[in-house]
């Protein structure tokens, strides 16, 4: 079995064309074949004309750099024998020529690197934000399993390697190849058994390059993950930073920070000694190979079928022919590292939300004046997050156009993926939701953003004002909406109390908005939206009393005038309902008004029961 540069075996490092086992568990996701390279070109084609400009610039910086030694054999050949003709013209021209090759090779450098580095970053923008925007177009299946982390991980260190590769590598690419062509061309035209041997040289080069390039790849695909483990856990400790205090959970998680900055460390390390090993080995070939011409050149000199110029000349190219073999690991370097991470983002971009924008959208028919609401049906629908694992096992239910619903049952008997399926964050595994006999799956985002919101437990604010938050609802809002709403909701004494009332940050003053008031900022934010449907998961954390009641008035006012189903915690919240639904092992187990049924002898009587001793 081979080993790799860590010393683990190949074989559990090869490219995963079909892993076993869940792809998520792994950071490299499957990638169609040539992902890469095509994204690359991608980024690369509308930028295609200015990357040959820079070629051409590069091309003839290097025409400038590599006239040096020939102008120093011209020298010692024929400038020498010259001067002692007193004839001082050759020499003069070695020295002009020499002159107008250092300034032109500097120039041309110069413009080189200017082009180059606006070339990289345009195609680097483009690439942050296909990022970004397919990131957040992905369904919540794929983030429940990839992780925030990750995704940081690519739109920063996997960019950063691909930025290098773009400003640096390419030009040490370009560089390398055109010198080793231009100083074969020399070697060969100055004396063809020279130029011969040291092209021979380059057999044993070419291995080393390859096994290199080998080791290289899989010790940079383990940085890459190990780096996107290090950010996976910091952001998730940091999220988390209040259970985490909570439980003093600091000493496991700095054994487990610190096992992973190692492992980061060791694979950093990885990478350094490929390196040097290619390094070490391409010198001891090319300090061989010239030390071996450099003696077979001067029995050739001493027995007159060389000349000392050419000689000259001939080493001095040689050290500019094994020179690059240096910076051509350098570009490896970046290169590899560059490939591990294009290969990460293209498995990332390659991913298709399971959730899809329908191809022919179906608008929703116009709501007869005075309907509140929209009817609901779940039609036959079966649902799994993972194959074989059934959450609910078949959901026929109808909800009629403006019934406040409340939704209860024991932990995990399925309300909230009934409430996320009717939200459209997942599409049943069979069968059909409709809205107003529309299936969710062919109305276009807009028009079932509009038909069904969703405010979850957290009641999450975005950095931004208080007006910001509140105006996510209907974009475009103006402030006397915004305001007409929070006033609805009973929440605008409090918001007005606010340092810099409806334009306070709501980041920057963190904490100062409490967790009822966050809840009340988020049903100004669905009464601004307004929608035909609005599920509600209600939080389950308790408030204190006042609290509690001004989340309940509020409440009351977003459920009217729609259809609402309302993830419910509460006795109060299902006492405002219409009608209740029991849920156990992802079943309707009953379902009828909540006075009748707490009557009844069922599941829903006994929790009843329970809430109203808790009560006393
Ligand atoms: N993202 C997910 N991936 C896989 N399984 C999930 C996921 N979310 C929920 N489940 C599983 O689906 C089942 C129903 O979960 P669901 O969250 O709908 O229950 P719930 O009634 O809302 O519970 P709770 O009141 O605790 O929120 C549970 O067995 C749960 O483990």
């Amino acid at each position: 079995m081979t080993t790799t540069v860590s010393g683990r075996p190949a074989a559990e490092d090869d490219r995963p064309e079909e892993p076993p086992g869940d792809p998520f568990d792994r950071d490299v996701l499957p990638t169609p074949k040539g992902a890469s390279r095509a994204l690359l070109r991608s980024l690369l084609a509308p930028v295609r004309g200015r990357v040959r400009l820079a070629a051409v610039l590069l091309l003839l910086q290097q025409a400038a750099v590599q006239a040096g030694p020939l102008l120093v054999a011209y020298a010692i050949d024929s400038g020498v024998p010259a001067v002692r003709r007193h004839d001082h013209g050759p020499l003069v021209a070695v020295a002009a020529g020499y002159l107008v090759c250092a300034l032109a090779s500097g120039l041309l450098q110069m413009a080189f690197v200017r082009l180059a580095a606006r070339v990289g970053q345009d195609a680097l923008l483009e690439l942050r934000g296909r990022i970004f925007r397919h990131s957040q177009a992905l369904s919540l299946d794929f983030h429940e399993r990839y992780t925030s982390g990750r995704l940081i991980s690519r739109a920063t260190t996997d960019v950063e390697s691909i930025r290098e590769l773009l400003n640096d590598g390419l030009q040490e690419l370009i560089g390398v190849a055109l010198s080793v062509l231009y100083v074969s061309a020399m070697l060969l035209y100055l004396d063809p058994a020279t130029g011969g041997a040291a092209l021979l040289s380059f057999l044993p080069l070419a291995l080393l390059v390859r096994s290199y390039r080998r080791r290289s790849l899989i010790a940079h695909r383990r940085r890459s993950t190990a780096i996107a483990a290090v950010i996976v856990k910091f952001t998730e400790t940091m999220n988390g930073i209040r259970p985490v205090q909570a439980f003093r959970r600091e000493r496991a998680n700095d054994a487990d920070f610190d096992g992973l900055n190692r492992v980061h460390q060791r694979t950093n390390t990885d990478t350094a000694l490929a390196m040097a090993h290619y390094v070490v080995c391409s010198r001891l070939v090319a300090n061989s190979m010239v030390a071996a011409i450099v003696v077979w050149g001067s029995y050739r000199v001493a027995d007159g079928s060389l000349a000392l110029g050419v000689l000259a000349a001939s080493v001095l190219y040689l050290r500019r022919l094994y020179d690059p073999i240096d910076r051509l690991g350098m570009f490896l370097n970046t290169y590899q590292s560059a490939a591990a991470s294009l290969e990460k983002i293209a498995g990332l971009l390659a991913r298709r939300p399971s959730v899809r924008e329908p191809e022919a959208p179906v608008a929703l028919p116009v709501r007869p004046p005075g309907r509140p609401g929209r009817e609901v049906v779940f039609d036959g629908v079966r649902f799994a997050y993972r194959a074989g694992i059934e959450v609910l096992p078949r959901l026929d239910l109808t909800l009629r156009a403006g019934e406040t619903v409340a939704v209860v049952g024991s932990t995990g008997a399925g309300k909230s993926t009934l409430a996320k399926l009717l939200a459209r964050f997942y599409d049943p595994t069979e069968g059909r939701i409709l809205l107003d006999g529309v299936p969710l799956s062919a109305l276009a985002g807009p028009e079932l953003r509009r038909g069904v919101v969703m405010v979850t437990q957290e009641a999450f604010l975005f950095s931004g004002t208080v007006a910001e938050n509140i105006a996510i609802g209907r974009p475009g809002a103006s402030r006397a909406e915004i305001e007409r709403a929070a006033g609805a909701i009973g929440a605008h004494e409090f918001i007005t109390a606010l340092p810099d009332g409806y334009d306070t940050d709501v980041r920057k003053r963190g904490g100062r908005i409490s967790a009822g008031q966050r809840q009340l900022v988020a049903f100004a934010r669905a009464l601004l939206a307004d929608p035909a449907v609005l599920i509600l998961d209600e939080a389950t954390s308790s408030l204190d009393i006042p609290g509690e009641r001004a989340v309940q008035r509020a409440m009351r006012t977003v459920l009217r005038g729609r259809t609402a189903v309302v993830i419910a915690h509460r006795l109060s919240t299902v006492e405002i309902a219409d009608r209740v639904l029991v849920m156990a092992g992802g079943r309707v187990v009953e379902d009828g008004v909540p006075a009748e049924l707490a009557r009844g002898g069922g599941h829903f009587a006994g929790l009843h029961r329970a809430w109203r001793d808790s009560l006393v």
